[in-house]
């Protein structure tokens, strides 16, 4: 029987390590990015970033994000850091409760309002993205923060069928013409990469994660809209008020000695 976990409660971050140990390990995430103490690597090629969009995916809502699952095998990352080849499995990303909060890293000590995670898994190595995400290089995470500000209309693409997933294991079919490579900042050369893993149990420490520098702005109203998804089916407040799915972030995690490596000097 799945061990239920969330953000908040006994079932919270602080616990996740009683029935998922790996939570407790050397190298979590996510972790504060202290940009004086980055070191640059010259070694870096450019991040190829290849993704087509005639790609058809589907839309979740898993109870702990939105998750657009990708199915095409043309969705390639490779370079930057990365020694191998990656597919991309999924995207789906952590927000708060107003534009205050809601990312996972912060840049010395700053939070963002919501923060993109794009899941690749490395088909150099393995078989199969569920033996990947269990395995050292197993797993790589494009990483773009997110701030309230100008509207911005790729996001528009995924926003509108939201209406479809707003309580839990509700699924969208997307098969319009959207590439996820419009979310991401123009500046893909300037970013951050370390080691560490997922930020969700069961926190199997398989992800490079790659943080582009640049922020990307979208409009309250737009991240008002992460906000209207339900966390689940049934259970409303005593208030007959649905309970929506917010502050989806887990704390910083202690750096453990690890050196975050900067593509810009
Ligand atoms: N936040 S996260 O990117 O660690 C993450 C995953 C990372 C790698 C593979 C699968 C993942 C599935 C997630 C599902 C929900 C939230 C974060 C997730
Ligand atoms: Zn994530």
């Amino acid at each position: 029987k799945p061990v239920a976990w969330g953000y908040e409660g006994d079932i919270g971050p602080c616990n996740w390590h009683k029935y998922f140990p790996k939570a407790g390990g050397k190298r979590q995430s996510p972790i504060d990015i202290d940009t004086s103490a980055t070191q640059y690597d010259g070694s870096f090629k450019p991040l190829r970033i290849h993704y087509d969009s005639h790609m058809c995916s589907s839309l979740t809502n898993n109870g702990h994000t939105f998750c657009m699952s990708v199915n095409s095998d043309q969705c390639n990352l490779s370079g930057g850091p990365l020694e191998d080849k990656y597919r991309l499995l999924q995207f789906h990303c952590h927000w708060g409760s107003d534009d205050t909060k809601g990312s996972e890293h912060t840049v010395d000590g700053h939070q963002y309002a919501a923060e993109l995670h794009l899941v690749h898994w490395n088909t150099d190595k393995f078989k199969s993205a569920d033996e990947a995400i269990e395995k050292n290089q197993g797993i790589a995470v494009l990483t773009a923060f997110i701030k309230a500000g100008k509207e911005h209309r790729g996001w528009n693409h995924v926003l509108s069928h939201f209406k479809d997933i707003k309580k839990v294991q509700g699924t969208s079919t997307v098969n319009e013409d959207f590439n996820p490579k419009c979310l991401l900042p123009e500046n893909q050369t300037d970013y951050w990469t370390y080691e560490g893993s997922l930020t969700t149990p069961p926190c199997h420490e398989s992800v490079r994660f790659i943080i582009f520098k640049e922020v990307v702005e979208v409009s309250s109203e737009q991240l008002a809209q992460f906000r209207s998804l339900c966390v689940c089916s049934s259970r409303k407040r005593d208030t007959g008020e649905d309970e929506h799915l917010v502050d989806n972030f887990r704390p910083i995690q202690p750096l453990n000695g690890r050196v975050v490596k900067a593509s810009f000097q």
